[in-house]
């Protein structure tokens, strides 16, 4: 298999099974290749699904055939995927090699076919064509910066033309991955890591391919881990003895950074599934997590001997996760509009039933990895309106100068391409 045909399969099955970009990436590079194969695979599968909606727009213009078979289309949006956005890649061999592909996936009747389509591309890529902005602004947003049209009409009612423009076309360096350093066990990074934006903890790699076979990684030294994730945690303001619920815990991430916080304390990792609630237990093991309980349990439903049982519970709920789409670009095509209010009514069950586990004086941390007004705001204020026993307590003092600039009612929406991290949503509520 050569690089061209293992983005294909990668392309090819995260469109056919809907499976996720990166679990299909990490199955595929498991095999032996070289680095430089194994960024050029990673780059064009990424770039293909990060685009996917501009090169079908863009094929369509091209393809003189009524029906294209699947693999034959994904062959084509590689190759395009190529000509329109790898400079590096001449267009000869962006066309030859996808012609290649036709033979290998064997289909060498429609070689012809796809010459004929990409040449004609390559030839015509100063006229191609897209929907006009001033007719149809949300369409035009749709296929330039191949965003779902839903979201782009939603964004642009919420945030108006500029801003969502912004988000839409924000992109960062994908080959910076952040990670935690992990003072329960007292490793020594290397110099060529780079500082965190905000914390002193967070860490950011260049170009680490496989950071699970780094003995760093697997000796406990660090764990893979956002600094909006990071700030969640801070920004919940764990004492050193407090005793800590995190109601949806799995991987474990924000449960054994609180550990350290806890140190004398406790920390209950609670997670619906018990495949989920696995990982917890290999992150707690690896990290060296000692403080902590696992419990596989629906957060939404009431346990007794909780109630005032916490100082801090965190909800950090499970989300349509909008605020990670700038780098997971799966995520555009596999969400869908009606994924939302089903969520709602989860994320509103979890803190109905969590509100009654914090102690009084005590605090609720609701987070989300996701820029979606109802599954945020909204739902802080409805939580509000029925929990008199709760205050908004903003969590300025916890954050750093610049993040806490930008609370707004109390509470944090962070942005891509305003804070540089991932888009998460933070309120802490305090009760009274
Ligand atoms: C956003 S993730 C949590 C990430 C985690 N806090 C971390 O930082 O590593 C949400 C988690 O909630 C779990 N979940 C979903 N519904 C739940 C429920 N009703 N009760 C408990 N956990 C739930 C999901 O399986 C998922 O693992």
């Amino acid at each position: 298999m050569n690089a061209r045909q293992a983005a294909l399969e990668i392309v090819s099955n995260v469109l056919k099974n809907k499976s996720y970009l990166n679990l299909e990436s990490k199955r595929v590079l498991s095999a032996n290749w070289s680095a430089e194969d194994k960024r050029f695979i990673t780059a064009l599968a990424n770039t293909t699904i990060e685009n996917l909606f501009r090169i079908d727009y863009v094929l369509k213009q091209f393809i003189t055939a009524k029906r294209v078979h699947a693999v034959i289309m994904n062959i084509l949006r590689i190759g395009a995927c190529q000509l329109l956005f790898f400079e590096s890649v001449p267009a000869s061999a962006a066309v030859n090699e996808s012609v290649k592909l036709v033979e290998k996936v064997g289909k060498r009747q429609l070689k012809g076919f796809v010459n004929a389509t990409l040449r004609n591309l390559s030839k015509n890529l100063g006229k191609i064509s897209y929907p006009d902005r001033e007719t149809d602004l949300a369409e035009f947003l749709h296929i330039f910066y191949s965003y779902p049209k839903w979201l782009c009409e939603k964004y642009l009612a919420e945030y108006g033309e500029q801003q969502t423009e912004q988000m839409l076309s924000f992109s960062n360096d994908h080959s910076l991955t952040c990670v935690r350093k992990n003072l329960l066990r007292d490793m020594r990074l290397p110099e060529n890591f780079s500082a965190g934006k905000y914390l002193e903890d967070a860490f950011y790699i260049k170009n680490a391919s496989s950071i699970e076979k780094m003995p760093l990684f697997t000796g406990g030294g660090i764990a893979v881990q956002g600094e909006a994730s990071m700030l969640c945690v801070h920004a919940a303001g764990i004492g050193k003895q407090d005793r800590v619920l995190d109601a949806c815990a799995a991987p474990g991430g924000k449960s054994a950074y609180a550990s350290q916080f806890a140190s004398g304390g406790q920390i209950v990792s609670m997670e619906l599934y018990p495949h989920r609630a696995k990982l917890i237990e290999e992150t707690f093991e690896r990290l060296g997590v000692a403080n902590a309980q696992i419990l596989v349990q629906d957060a939404s439903k009431d346990i007794c001997d909780y109630h005032d049982g916490f100082d801090v519970v965190m909800v950090d709920a499970p989300c349509s996760a909008l605020g990670l789409l700038y780098r997971k670009p799966d995520i555009k095509i596999l969400k869908q509009k009606e994924d939302i209010p089903p969520l709602v009514k989860t994320q509103r069950a979890i803190l109905e039933a969590c509100a009654s586990y914090v102690k009084k004086g005590g605090t609720l941390l609701y987070s989300t990895c996701t820029i979606d007004r109802a599954e945020n705001e909204d739902n802080m204020e409805w939580f509000l309106k029925g929990h008199p026993e709760f205050v908004m307590n903003e969590p300025g003092k916890y954050l750093p100068e610049k993040l806490s600039k930008r609370l707004h009612g109390g509470m944090l929406q962070l942005f891509p391409h305003i804070d540089g991290i991932d888009g998460f949503f933070i309120a802490r509520l305090k009760r009274i």
